[in-house]
C-alpha cells in the first residue's frame, strides 16, 4: 500500500521548510488587486494574506473572481490595478519559482496524448528538478499505476491528482490549488484532506479555492471569502462559525425554555421555537423528556459561516455575473459588450 492511499501521506523532500524569522517567507500577500474585463470588473480592490502552516479556504461563488486571483498571483495575467505577491516579490521575480510556490489551475490543462509521467519529466526538466522526483510525485498522489498512460484517458480525479503531483515536483513552501476537490469521489476527498492537512503541518502555506462551502469547510483552518470580485468575509473558521445553536419546536416552549435556561444554556425564542446555545442535541432531548415535554423538531442550526456562503449562493445578486445572461447581472452593473468573453484571455498574457 503505499502512503497516500492509507492515507497517510508522507513527502519525500527535502523535509519541508525549515522554520524561519523571516517575515515574508511563505506568505502570501494581495493588496487592492483589481481586474477589469472590458466593463466587468472581475476582482475589485481585493486584500488578501496567507500565512505559512495553515490551509486558507478562498471561496465565493461561481464567477466571484477566485480564479482571475489566483493567475493574478501566479503571473498569467496582469493585474489592472494593484498588487499581489508571494514571499514580498511578484511571481515574474521569483528565480526558480517552481521551488517556490507550486500551483494546479486547471485540471484538464495537459497534453492529452502525452503519459502523467511525461507531463511531469517536462515541467522537472524545465526546472532542473531531478527525474526521480516525478515517479515519488506519482506515488505520493496515489496513481503510480497510470503513470504510463495516456493523460488524455484520465478520469477528473486522477487529473486533479497529477496536477497536484506536478504542484509538489519543485518541493514549494507555497502551494496554490483552484478548486482542488473538482471531481474527486468522497473517498478521494478524505485523502486530499489528509494530505492537505500533511502539507500544511511541514510549515507550507496552502491557498484553495472552492465555490463549495461543504467541500473545504472541514479541511481549512482560515477563509476568505469573495463576491463579485470583492472580499465579503475573513477569518477563521471558528470565528465565522460562530456558536453552533440548536432549534427546536415544542408543545410547550415557556417550560421548555425556563428549563434548559435553568440548565445554563442560552434560549431564545423566535421563528415559532426555541433556538439553543448548544451543538448537543441528545442533551436537549434528554432534558425535555426529563421534565415530561413533548418535543415537535429538534434539528441542528446553520453555523453562522453556513448562513452567509448560502445567502451569497442563493441571491442573484451574488451570482455568474458575466456567464453570458444579462438578466443575472446585479442592479447597477453595466451589461458587458456583446459577445464572450469580453476580452480574450491571449490579449491578457504579460
Ligand atoms: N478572459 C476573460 N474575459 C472576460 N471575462 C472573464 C475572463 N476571465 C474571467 N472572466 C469573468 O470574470 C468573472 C470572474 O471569473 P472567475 O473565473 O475568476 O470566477 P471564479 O470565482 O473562479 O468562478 P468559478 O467558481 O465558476 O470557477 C466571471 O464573470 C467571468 O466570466
Amino acid at each position: 500500500m503505499t502512503a497516500a492511499s492509507a492515507g497517510t501521506p508522507a513527502i519525500p523532500a527535502t523535509g519541508g521548510p525549515p522554520p524561519s524569522v523571516d517575515p515574508v517567507r511563505g506568505r502570501i500577500e494581495v493588496r487592492r488587486l483589481t481586474k477589469r474585463f472590458g466593463r466587468l470588473t472581475a476582482v475589485d480592490h481585493l486584500d488578501l494574506d496567507v500565512v505559512p502552516g495553515r490551509i486558507t479556504g478562498f471561496l465565493g461563488p461561481n464567477g466571484a473572481g477566485k480564479t482571475t486571483t489566483l493567475r493574478m498571483l501566479l503571473g498569467l495575467i496582469r493585474p489592472s490595478a494593484g498588487t499581489a505577491t508571494i514571499e514580498g516579490r511578484r511571481y515574474h521575480d521569483i528565480a526558480n519559482p517552481l521551488t517556490v510556490v507550486g500551483s494546479a489551475l486547471e485540471a484538464t490543462n495537459f497534453h492529452p496524448g502525452r503519459s502523467g509521467r511525461n507531463h511531469l519529466r517536462v515541467l522537472a526538466d524545465a526546472a532542473g528538478i531531478p527525474g526521480r522526483r516525478v515517479d515519488e510525485m506519482l506515488e505520493l498522489v496515489g496513481i503510480p499505476a497510470a503513470a504510463s498512460k495516456r493523460a488524455g484517458g484520465y478520469s477528473m480525479g486522477m487529473r486533479q491528482r497529477l496536477g497536484l503531483a506536478g504542484a509538489l515536483l519543485g518541493d514549494p513552501r507555497v502551494i496554490i490549488l483552484d478548486e482542488p476537490a473538482n471531481g474527486l469521489d468522497p473517498d478521494g476527498i478524505r485523502w486530499l484532506r489528509g494530505f492537505l492537512r500533511h502539507l500544511s503541518s511541514e510549515g507550507r502555506t496552502l491557498l484553495i479555492s472552492s465555490h463549495l462551502l461543504s467541500e473545504v469547510e472541514q479541511t481549512v483552518d482560515d477563509v476568505v471569502i469573495i463576491a463579485n470580485g470583492k472580499r465579503v468575509a475573513q477569518g477563521t473558521v471558528d470565528e465565522l462559525r460562530g456558536d453552533p445553536t440548536a432549534f427546536v419546536r415544542t408543545s410547550d416552549p415557556d417550560r421548555l425554555a425556563s428549563t434548559l435556561a435553568g440548565r445554563g444554556l442560552s434560549v431564545a425564542r423566535r421563528d415559532g421555537g426555541l433556538h439553543v446555545t448548544t451543538s448537543d442535541l441528545s442533551m436537549v432531548g434528554d432534558i425535555a423528556h426529563a421534565a415530561d415535554i413533548a418535543i415537535h423538531e429538534l434539528r441542528a442550526e446553520k453555523t453562522h459561516l453556513e448562513e452567509l456562503y448560502f445567502t451569497l449562493t442563493d441571491q442573484d445578486q451574488y451570482r455568474n455575473r458575466n456567464l453570458g445572461r444579462t438578466d443575472e447581472r446585479p442592479p447597477g452593473q453595466l451589461p458587458p459588450p456583446s459577445g464572450s468573453p469580453v476580452e480574450p484571455t491571449s490579449e491578457d498574457r504579460p
